[in-house]
């Protein structure tokens, strides 16, 4: 059994179809990157995990329970946590009080009144993991935009998911801290299973085993890297559409 399971998903904007029949699995212990030109289904995908959007029909399992219909905060509870494309750090807070906070998510509440001393081991832990021990008393606000998304991944990994959803974790970053981030992914996901919507072709390259293209809210393949940039629909897609970078068939 997959950890997660998607079956014939619909989902419909005023009379707009935005994904259309899709499965979608994920085993534990994944790696997973979801790629697609614009406008692909790939956010309404992860919004529909996460209870953020309704899908017209369909079935969505976690750990063999269903979970669509469900509250986006108790998906949460289950063990789902996502970033957005957006940031959704406290500027004014340091990166040890950011990740803190969203620790307490898993604390009761007299834990969270207390003032500690020294920062717990779980927001200890993944301040190394994350390789943010040394910025713990730097304000969010001036972090790097690398630093910022390893503060983001942070902040869900103190929440203690099993499944982490990253939308473009990479987008607008330099090719060492895009690097990182790869690494820092592939290090997650020894304990996590993580799927990553990217664009970023010399990324997937690196660093995918199985990616998932989806195209005008359908699956349109599934494999290995060099499968789906050696499939001429994918090709075409990217090429014919995107414009954006083309996916080519060597390396
Ligand atoms: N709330 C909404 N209302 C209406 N249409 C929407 C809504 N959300 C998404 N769409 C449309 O659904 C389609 C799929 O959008 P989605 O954001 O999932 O694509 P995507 O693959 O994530 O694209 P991108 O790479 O641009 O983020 C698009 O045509 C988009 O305009």
């Amino acid at each position: 059994m997959s950890l997660l399971e998607v079956r014939g998903l619909n989902v419909v904007f005023d009379g707009f179809k935005a994904v259309t029949d899709l499965d979608f699995d994920v085993a534990e212990g994944e790696l997973r990157f979801v790629i697609g030109p614009n406008g692909a289904g790939k956010t309404t995908l992860i919004d529909c995990i996460t209870g953020r959007t309704r899908p017209a029909s369909g079935s969505i399992t976690f750990d063999g329970h269903e979970i669509l219909g469900r509250k986006e905060h108790r998906i949460v509870r289950l063990g789902i946590g996502r970033t957005f494309q957006t940031s959704v750090v406290f500027e004014e807070l340091t990166v040890g009080e950011n990740l803190d906070l969203a620790a307490s998510f898993r604390r009761p509440l007299p834990a969270l009144l207390r003032r500690r001393r020294a920062y717990p081991d779980d927001v200890v832990r993944v301040l190394e993991t994350t390789g943010l021990a040394g910025l713990v008393e730097r304000k969010a606000g001036v972090l790097s935009h690398g630093q910022r998304q390893w503060l983001e991944i942070g902040m869900l990994l103190v929440q203690q998911p099993r499944l982490l959803l990253l939308d473009e974790p990479v987008a607008g970053m330099s090719r060492d801290e895009r690097e990182r981030t790869g690494q820092l992914l592939v290090e997650v996901a020894k304990t996590h299973t993580v799927v990553v919507i990217e664009h970023d072709m010399e990324f997937l390259r690196r660093f995918a085993t199985v990616v998932t293209v989806l195209h005008e809210g359908r699956l349109l393949r599934q494999g290995s890297v060099a499968d789906v940039q050696a499939d001429p629909r994918v090709q075409e897609v990217y090429l014919g559409r995107a414009r954006k970078e083309p996916v080519d068939a060597g390396n």
